[in-house]
């Protein structure tokens, strides 16, 4: 017995070192990528609970374990009591499901509260269950949509009462407050208006300086990189986020990262992202999205001093930016874009609700592409033939001063990317970086005669289980960008690859994410022979609002000797 729990103590210390450690490292890049256990283990350390105070320990055991009994007393009453019309109506549905029993509910939560299993877990059920199924997660019953004729009925359509997000996101409230992706009815109609901004021509062809400085910069960073101990094949993720980071936030803020002082011992960066750790710690923990019990918890206080840290960036880069305006002469401010802070400073919204759309577009646009990015080489070095061929296409455009004068890639030349492109996609077939995401309807859905959702009902989305349907896509496990090619996209149907969802709540940074794709990982092939020898087999997927590896992807980056060096 002894010998079990010296085992479990060195468990977690093992973890706490790792989660000190990548503290640490992240720090060195000017940025923090933890997980939320990691989180977790950090957030109970910054509470000074030493590990070797078991007492401490198991009150917190205890703490846990009376209020999840306590819940699952309530609901179990609540669950007897109601058997509402709209629960009922969903009954008669007949839908089947895992574990579709009384204890179904504990079940589900078992397997999806493993971080390491949870995608596995959807891919196994969308494989078994069908075009529609149902989950249960604790007290809530989630309808999966795995067809696409289903998938097109909630998302194609413009109903108000059919665009609400469910409540799961009510997690983000506390940093997104009612941005854009959480907010629903006028108030999301006129912040998307306003937001739009992002993704006009005119400031899509701004972004261009910025994709291709960045670019530059990181080619520079991976070859100090890999030139230390060149034969060890090393993780890239830290300066992929980074770059990434680098790119939205000038976009949305305006804000030059590297001239941004930290507030405390944290940057921007690892404010963002220690919040969206506490998020998905509070959604795969159902009983913390009830209020109280949140705020009782220690991350909750945790994550209200994150908040109040990215207020203060927010704060402090809209001075630099009023600093900046005065300066400036009018004509250099006439040809440089608007950042998307002065916009919504300009439509009056108050600081707390411009710092939730920062923080909105931030977290949505930064992880997303870096994740992107990250995969794509992944796959491009176990294909090496088709990473042969982006690059002579990549070769071609870089090479000619039309389409890359002065060593930058003008909008032209990403049209001449098709390869690369469909790469792209093909990637997001196999990995749809945002893996989940939910509507609550507020009025009845008919699916087909017969078929109706009532409303207040759960509906959730996992691309993947029609992106991996050999149905749909045939040999599913294979990596072919070809199917992206115009014949086989146009005989598909239009909803049954949704990487970045679709209709009126699509994803709004599309086109921004795609072309900082592209320019990113162009830049990168012309300069590198992307390898890896790690397995495509052993990688785990942990639904940290994006999908992530769970452990750092190895490569090796050999330098290409290029004629004109300069791009
Ligand atoms: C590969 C990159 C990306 C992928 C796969 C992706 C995917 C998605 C998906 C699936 C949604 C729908 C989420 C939901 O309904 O809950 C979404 C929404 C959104 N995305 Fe992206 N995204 C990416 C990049 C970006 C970028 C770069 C930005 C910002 C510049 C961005 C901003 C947003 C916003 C603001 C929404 C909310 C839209 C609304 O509710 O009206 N995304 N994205």
């Amino acid at each position: 017995m002894k010998k079990i729990e010296e085992r479990g103590d060195m468990r977690v210390r093992g973890k706490m070192t790792y989660a000190y450690e990548k503290v640490r490292q992240c720090r060195k890049l000017n940025t923090l990528w933890l997980s939320a256990e990691e989180v977790t283990l950090t957030t109970v350390l910054s509470s000074r609970i030493p590990v070797r105070n078991r007492k401490r320990l198991n009150m917190f055991f205890i703490f846990y374990l009376f209020t999840f009994s306590l819940v699952a007393l309530l609901f179990l009453l609540w669950k007897v009591k109601k058997g509402g019309v709209e629960e009922k109506e969903l009954s008669k549905l007949n839908l089947n499901g895992p574990h579709n029993h009384f204890l179904g509910e504990y079940l589900n939560i078992l397997e999806l509260r493993d971080k390491t299993k949870t995608i596995k877990s959807l891919q196994k059920w969308s494989k078994i269950y069908g075009p529609i199924f149902q989950l249960n997660f604790g007290p809530f019953r989630f309808i999966l949509l795995n067809s696409p004729n289903y998938v097109q009925k909630l998302l194609s359509s413009s109903e108000q009462a059919h665009l609400s997000k469910s409540f799961v996101y009510n997690a983000c409230k506390p940093f997104w407050f009612d941005g854009l992706i959480i907010s629903k009815g006028d108030k999301w109609k006129s912040r998307r208006k306003l937001l739009n901004h992002i993704v006009t021509f005119k400031s899509l062809h701004s972004y261009m300086q910025i994709y291709n400085r960045e670019s530059l910069s990181l080619v520079n960073k991976l070859d100090q990189h890999f030139s230390i101990d060149i034969s060890k094949p090393k993780p890239i993720e830290v300066l992929l986020m980074t770059s990434s980071l680098n790119v939205i936030m000038e976009a949305a803020m305006g804000a030059d990262i590297s001239k941004m002082t930290s507030i405390g011992d944290k940057s921007f960066v690892q404010c963002v992202n220690t919040c969206m750790s506490i998020v998905v710690t509070r959604i795969l923990n159902p009983w913390l999205m009830v209020e109280w019990i949140w705020k009782l918890h220690p991350m909750s206080k945790y994550g209200m001093e994150e908040i109040a840290r990215g207020k203060e960036y927010v704060r402090q880069t809209m001075k630099n930016n009023k600093e900046k305006k005065m300066e400036e002469s009018s004509e250099n401010e006439e040809k440089r874009s608007k950042s998307l802070i002065e916009d919504l400073q300009q439509a009056g919204l108050t600081e707390e609700e411009i710092t939730g759309e920062v923080f909105t577009v931030i977290s949505a646009g930064y992880e997303t592409t870096a994740t992107t990015i990250h995969l794509l080489l992944f796959l491009l070095s176990l294909h090496p033939a088709e990473q042969e061929r982006c690059r002579q296409e990549i070769d071609n455009v870089f090479e000619d001063q039309e389409l890359c004068p002065g060593g930058n890639l003008n909008s032209a030349a990403l049209g001449k990317l098709k390869h690369l492109e469909k790469c792209i996609q093909e990637t997001l077939r196999f990995y749809p970086v945002v893996p989940v995401f939910q509507r609550q309807i507020e009025a009845k859905l008919e699916l087909e005669p017969g078929l109706v959702l009532p409303s207040n009902t759960i509906v959730t989305i996992f691309p993947q289980g029609m992106h991996m349907n050999p149905e749909y896509f045939p040999e599913p496990q294979k990596f072919k960008p070809e199917r992206f090619c115009i014949e086989e996209v146009k005989a598909r149907h239009p909803f049954v690859y949704i990487p970045f969802a679709a209709g009126p709540r699509m994803c709004l940074g599309y086109k921004f994410a795609m072309m900082e794709i592209l320019i990113l990982t162009s830049r990168i092939l012309r300069h590198f022979v992307v390898s890896s020898n790690d397995s495509w087999d052993n990688l785990v997927f942990l639904p940290n609002i994006t999908l992530k590896p769970e452990t750092p992807i190895n490569f090796r980056f050999q330098k290409r000797k290029l004629l004109n060096n300069n791009n």
